[in-house]
């Protein structure tokens, strides 16, 4: 029976570790890193690359996270989404959390510096200090553009990965940036005009609370434009093909009509619709750059 009891223990405080790492954020930008290396080279990644290179991008992006937790485990407690939250119930102490994030991160850079190079080392030094420090310590609580600005963090995984494997940084995976930089904005503001009421509440200037839901649906419409442009040029460099060109496409003409819906309010749950979408699309987008490539390879 102790032993039962102790095993429970023990499961609920992995889950609680686990979920510091916002693990299925993680997965995604795992994704896209993965596509970053593997649109990199018309020769196979080392497999050293792709196994180490993506665990070090994850063990960081995970540290990232767990600081995150740390540093708004307040607003954490205020907001009905995140109140059950580890640290927001005290289930993890600030210094536990704190020492498993640098755990983490030095774990992730040792694997990159061992495996890949010190470029991809310190470019996904960057994006996490750009999400544990220049995000979640100063820009959330002080402008509403927080995650336009700090959507660059979250958009690197695809420059993480490509540079993983060449060693430098070139143009078509900074167009991957850009396309996850554009899907940054609708992604979070749909999401953000769900729980509008949480953020007042918790005193966080995010878009809709700051400037009304109108302004945010425009934005949201705006970049939605801008998402599929850029999801287009792709196709106009010759870095992918005609599938790449009908998937970005189709997906992006839905995305575009989710916007549309949610900015003429003609549909209920149309905020909370959009942000799933999001998430669907950009999986699909990566992966239609993926399998693009390997027709494209051997066409
Ligand atoms: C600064 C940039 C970003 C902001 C502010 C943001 C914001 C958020 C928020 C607040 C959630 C939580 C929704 C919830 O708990 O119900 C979320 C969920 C999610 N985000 Fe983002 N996000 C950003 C960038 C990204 C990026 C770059 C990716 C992946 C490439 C991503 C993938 C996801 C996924 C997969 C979920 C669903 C997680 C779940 O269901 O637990 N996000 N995002
Ligand atoms: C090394 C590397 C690639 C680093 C990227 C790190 C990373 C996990 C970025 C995630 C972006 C994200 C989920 C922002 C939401 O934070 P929030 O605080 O606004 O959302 P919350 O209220 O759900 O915590």
């Amino acid at each position: 029976m102790a032993t039962l009891i102790g095993e429970r223990h023990s499961q609920a405080i992995w889950r609680d570790y686990l979920e510091l790492t916002k693990p299925k954020v993680v997965v995604l930008m795992l994704i896209t890193s993965l596509v970053g290396m593997f649109l990199a080279t018309r020769a196979g990644v080392p497999w050293t690359v792709l196994i180490f290179g993506n665990l070090g991008i994850a063990l960081c992006a995970g540290g990232a996270a767990a600081v995150n937790h740390v540093v708004d485990r307040r607003i954490d407690a205020v907001m009905a989404r995140t109140h059950k939250r580890p640290l927001a119930e005290g289930r993890v102490s600030p210094a536990a959390a704190l020492t498993f994030a640098l755990a983490l991160a030095v774990a992730g850079l040792a694997l990159l510096l061992a495996f890949t190079n010190p470029l991809a080392a310190w470019l996904t030094l960057a994006s996490l200090l750009g999400y544990a420090v220049i995000y979640t310590g100063f820009l959330k609580r002080a402008t509403p553009q927080n995650i336009v600005i700090g959507g660059l963090a979250g958009a690197a995984p695809p420059l993480l990965g490509w540079v993983a494997v060449t060693g430098h940084v070139s143009a078509e995976p900074l167009l991957l940036v850009l396309i996850i930089f554009a899907w940054t904005p609708p992604h979070f503001w749909a999401l953000a005009i769900h729980r509008k009421e949480e953020y007042a509440k918790a005193d966080i200037p995010m878009l809709p609370v700051t400037h009304g839901e109108h302004y945010t649906k425009v934005h949201i419409l705006l970049y939605t434009c801008a998402l599929l442009a850029v999801s287009l040029m792709p196709y106009v460099i010759h870095m992918s093909g005609l599938l790449y060109l009908g998937c970005a496409l189709v997906l992006g003409a839905r995305f575009l009509q989710w916007a549309w819906v949610l900015y003429r309010g003609s549909r209920p749950h149309a905020a909370i619709n959009t942000f799933k979408y999001s998430i669907w699309y950009l999986f699909l987008l990566f992966i239609a750059l993926l399998v693009d490539h390997y027709l494209l390879l051997n066409l």
